[in-house]
């Protein structure tokens, strides 16, 4: 490893000398609830209503008064729906003189409209009634600023009476591919070409982070170029991704253009893969040259450009959901930087299982597409065949 290598900056000491330089001034908009998941809410939400309006029914049932009950079970054998009793199903409302429901699993209905309870039936006010306000009270929060919405939150705040929301705009994210070698996908590419993948990727991923991508098309390896494209997407985005030339290659520009034209901040992690991406602000604003390689790219996304789109929004990353897992074989020692590996989980007998695949940097089918990962630290031992280890389910 080069002394540069042991210098680098970890992944959370560059997201720092970023974020650090950065004051985001997001705007919010309204849309309509319905439209709203995975979008931030921009300020605390409080319901409009109350419900249930007055009380419901918490069962299917009949609605009695309880008063009637006070000696134990009167004769009902007369009783009459409307009269002493009246249906009362799971969320129905009932008249004010009813203030107990029996479930009609302890009624009998006789033809004649009579009932008989079963004998064991304690009735008391407020039997399997649901008071007003038990699903919301007008004027309580909802939510607060900040939650990324959910299809159950997008339920409470529907309950809540609301229609629309507000929420925070999300940030345009420029993605500039790069590089001679690269053809659009559906282009059959010749000898020394290579298909665009990394557009078709950071799009979906920046759609699931929240953020709205604006896609450039390929620019060649030529400065000029290069620094034509960056000129066009700094003052239309939010933050900027130019993909590709970022190492040491002899087309490999960005990291010289960048640092002419605004501040450069860094070039080179201690994490891979990834390593050599690079970070400046122009003319206030992030920008990430982001490594080529498929996998490279995707894990500078994962780290650093989603938390830069969720520090934009307010909010915190998507969490990702994590299991335990049994590793079959061992992962190496990853000395001096952060390694991200990707692992094939299956259910086992006794819980989870996890098998390693592809090597560092690796790009191939099977290491983008694996179903977890996990980052082993630098410096760090590995992990042996057997160890059970936190492992990032991917969906
Ligand atoms: N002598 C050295 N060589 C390399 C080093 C180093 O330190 N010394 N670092 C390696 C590491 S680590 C990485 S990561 C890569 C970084 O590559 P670049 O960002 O410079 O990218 P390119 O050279 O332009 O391309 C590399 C590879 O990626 C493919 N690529 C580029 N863009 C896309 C895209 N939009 N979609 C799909 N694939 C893309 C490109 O065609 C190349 O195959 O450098 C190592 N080398
Ligand atoms: O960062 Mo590169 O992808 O480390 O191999």
């Amino acid at each position: 490893m080069s002394t540069e290598e042991k210098k680098a900056p970890s992944r959370k000491e560059a997201l720092e000398a970023i974020m650090s330089r950065w004051a985001p001034a997001p705007g919010t908009e309204t849309v309509p609830v319905p439209e709203a998941l995975n979008r931030v809410a921009a300020q605390d939400m409080f319901a409009e209503y109350t419900l249930p309006v007055v009380r419901a029914s918490a069962m299917d049932g009949i609605g009695v008064a309880a008063a009637a009950f006070q000696k134990g079970i009167p004769d009902t054998s007369h009783w009459r729906p409307g009269r002493e009793y009246a249906r009362a199903d799971t969320g129905d409302d009932f008249e004010d003189r009813f203030d107990a429901v029996i479930p009609v699993e302890s009624v009998t209905f006789l033809p004649d409209g009579g009932v008989t309870i079963a004998p064991d039936t304690a009735v008391t006010a407020g039997l399997n009634v649901r008071p007003a306000g038990s699903s919301v009270k007008k004027g309580e929060q909802i939510l607060p600023a900040g939650r990324r919405l959910r299809p159950f939150d997008l339920a409470a705040l529907t309950l809540g009476g609301k229609v629309d929301v507000a929420v925070v705009k999300k940030p345009v994210v420029a993605f500039i591919p790069t590089g001679s070698e690269l053809v659009a996908p559906g282009t059959p590419p010749e000898r020394g070409q290579n298909i665009d993948s990394n557009s078709v990727m950071v799009r979906a991923m920046l759609e699931e982070m929240g953020a709205e991508p604006r896609l450039f098309p390929i620019v060649p390896d030529d400065p000029a170029a290069l620094r034509a494209a960056l000129e066009r997407a700094v003052p239309v985005s939010d933050i900027v991704l130019i993909c590709g030339g970022s190492s040491k290659g002899g087309e490999d520009f960005n990291a010289d253009i960048v640092s002419s034209m605004g501040e450069y901040i860094l070039h080179g992690v201690a994490s891979a893969p990834g390593r050599p991406m690079c970070a400046a602000m122009l003319a206030g604003k992030p920008l990430i040259n982001v490594p080529g390689p498929p996998f490279a790219a995707y894990f500078v996304l994962d780290w650093c450009v989603s938390a830069l789109v969720a520090r934009f929004l307010g909010a915190e990353p998507p969490a990702r959901k994590t299991v335990r897992a049994r590793l079959t074989k061992d992962v190496g020692p990853t000395p001096g930087m952060e390694i991200l590996r990707r692992l094939e989980v299956r259910r086992s007998a006794d819980g989870f299982e996890a098998t390693p695949v592809g090597g560092r940097g690796g790009c191939t089918f099977r290491t983008l597409t694996a179903s977890g990962q996990t980052v082993t630290d630098g410096g760090g031992t590995g992990h042996a065949a057997g160890d059970v280890i936190e492992v990032e389910y991917l969906r």
